[in-house]
């Protein structure tokens, strides 16, 4: 691509220097620019990526895409907003990959990643090709790679939709943040079908209000739009849950095609009859191509819900209902996703990655369904982060547990004993007797402390890191996974 031709894409912008430079690759790390790219300087929240041309410069950059004319003897590409242009650029550099592909995004608080992985599943079943990207990994071809963040930069992204096109994939189905619509991450990606899984109360840290947060995902469904004669295989669909009261919303500001489904509310994917039992559950499906009876290997209401997203996306692509409920039938489930950790023991312990109160409120709600003992909840909310979820945490924990350790999870810069004493605010408006929980600021001691309480029949909830290996302290990653540090637990119960 010549810069000329970038600029031409950019109605607004100009450019300083020569405009016949050849572009041959697009970055926005300088640390990671190669010879010939065009080195995008993006305005960060912490530093400015202007900051760093110098160094994409000595790199080999062929060209700068700026929002100021820098003091540099090289070509630039002069914008309004770096961001915009990012997204611009990388698609139509990537030969507008999304469009080769049936995408399939998902965006809410809680259920993203389960469902995304069903969805896959059920696909890969049916031999449609299909990748994946989310907050664990990015997936296809049996290729794994973790991410460091939920959703891609627009750059990375269209690179990764690129290389699945070139791998013959031909759906992809990924996780689209909250963050990642306000930043455009996403601005240029053709997606076929745009889910809404549920929205409550998370990253206030970053969006301020709960207004401005359902504002940034409505921003996924007022971008995608049907013109009146749309080919039915070209046709955009907004996949909404009728049960979440945001539901009205997303339907007066999307031009797609809705389909909803649900469980309390009247919709057309849903569930009724839905029972639970510690080893899955079970329920009865009406939608539009038939009725089936569903058996899911995940257990609780909530993954109800993540199934009938699943499905619906599923039916969308032509899935036959008796393929859906074979695959969803065989699926074991998520990492860290209510995973049972099994060393023996006469109690059960199960880890969950439920990081807000929707999200722990579901899972011990679940636990109470089938917990025969006392319900047992470790604990803790991240730093750094949405300090406000914190004393709503607490509640929800005092509400269904017998017994709550408070614990660290990735303190990050913060002083780990103050989001104990953040959380404890909740236990205390809940009027939770002294003797019925405990602040312990080592999550190893914690999940110690609970496994040596734990009588049989007990249920053992360890909250908030699910599949992560990781703990993040001040500014360094220790290596810690809740499952492991859960089954050492338990086999010194035996010593
Ligand atoms: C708040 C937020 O979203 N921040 C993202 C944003 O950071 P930033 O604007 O501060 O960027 P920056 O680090 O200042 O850098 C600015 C520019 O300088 C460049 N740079 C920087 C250093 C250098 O040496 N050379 C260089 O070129 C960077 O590559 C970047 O282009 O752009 C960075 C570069 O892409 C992201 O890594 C960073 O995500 C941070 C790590 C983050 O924690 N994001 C979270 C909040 C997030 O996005 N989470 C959602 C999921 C939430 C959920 O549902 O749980 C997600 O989609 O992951
Ligand atoms: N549909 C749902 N409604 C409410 N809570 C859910 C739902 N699905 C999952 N959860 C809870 O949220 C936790 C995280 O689930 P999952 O990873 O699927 O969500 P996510 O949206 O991808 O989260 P994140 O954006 O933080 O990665 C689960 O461990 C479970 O406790």
């Amino acid at each position: 691509m010549l810069l000329s031709e970038a600029a031409s894409l950019l109605i607004t912008s100009r450019i300083e220097g020569t405009a016949d430079v050849s572009i041959t690759g697009m970055e926005i790390d300088s640390r990671k620019v190669k010879t010939g790219d065009l080195f995008i300087c993006l305005p960060g929240f912490t530093v400015d990526g202007h900051d760093f041309a110098e160094q994409a410069i000595t790199q080999g950059a062929a060209a700068l895409v700026v929002e100021r004319v820098l003091p540099f003897d090289i070509p630039q590409l002069v914008v309004s907003s770096c961001r915009h242009a990012m997204a611009v650029l990388g698609d139509a550099f990537y030969e507008h990959p999304s469009r080769k592909l049936n995408m399939i995004g998902i965006t809410g608080t809680n259920g993203k990643t389960t469902t995304s992985y069903l969805i896959e599943r059920i696909m890969n079943d049916h031999h449609i090709n299909t990748g994946l990207i989310g907050t664990i990994e990015m997936r296809y071809n049996g290729k794994a790679v973790p991410m460091p963040r939920t959703t891609p930069e627009a750059m990375e992204l269209q690179r990764l939709l690129h290389d699945m096109v070139q791998n013959d994939v031909q759906c992809c189905v990924m996780e689209v943040s909250s963050h990642a619509l306000e930043q455009g991450r996403v601005k240029g990606t053709d997606y076929r079908t745009a889910i809404f899984t549920n929205i409550s109360q998370d990253h206030l840290d970053y969006h301020e209000t709960m207004e401005q947060y359902v504002a940034a995902k409505g921003l996924f469904f007022a971008r995608l739009g049907n013109s009146y004669d749309a080919d039915p295989s070209e046709r955009k669909y907004a996949v909404l849950n009728a049960d979440d009261p945001a539901v009205d919303y997303f339907r007066s500001i999307t031009a797609a095609d809705v389909i909803t489904y649900g469980v309390d509310q009247p919709a057309d994917v849903q569930a009724s009859n839905i029972r639970i039992t510690a080893r899955g559950t079970t329920f009865h499906l009406e939608t539009f191509r038939g009725n089936i009876d569903m058996t899911l290997q995940m257990v609780g209401k909530f993954n109800v819900y993540n199934a009938l997203a699943a499905i619906t996306a599923a039916l969308i692509e032509n899935v036959p209902l008796e393929q859906i409920r074979d695959s969803l039938g065989q699926m074991p489930g998520v990492d860290g996703r209510v995973e049972a950790v099994d060393a023996g023991q006469p109690f059960a312990v199960i880890v969950d990655y439920a990081h807000t109160p929707d999200g722990l409120e579901n899972v011990l709600r679940t636990i109470t369904e089938f917990a025969e003992g006392r319900i047992l909840t470790v604990f803790g909310c991240g730093g750094d982060r949405d300090r406000t979820k914190r004393p709503l945490m607490g509640q929800v924990a005092a509400k269904y547990s017998d017994y709550t350790l408070v614990t660290s999870d990735n303190p990050r810069t913060e002083e780990p004993l103050s989001i104990l004493d953040d959380i404890e605010a909740g236990l205390r408006e809940q009027q939770v007797a002294a003797d019925r929980y405990e602040l312990i600021v080592d999550r190893r001691a914690a999940i110690q402390k609970a496994v040596e309480m734990a009588q049989p029949g007990d249920v053992l909830l360890i909250a908030g890191k699910g599949h992560e290996t990781y703990q993040i302290v001040g500014t360094e990653v220790h290596d810690f996974d809740d499952r492991l540090v859960a089954k050492e637990a338990i086999r010194g119960l035996s010593k």
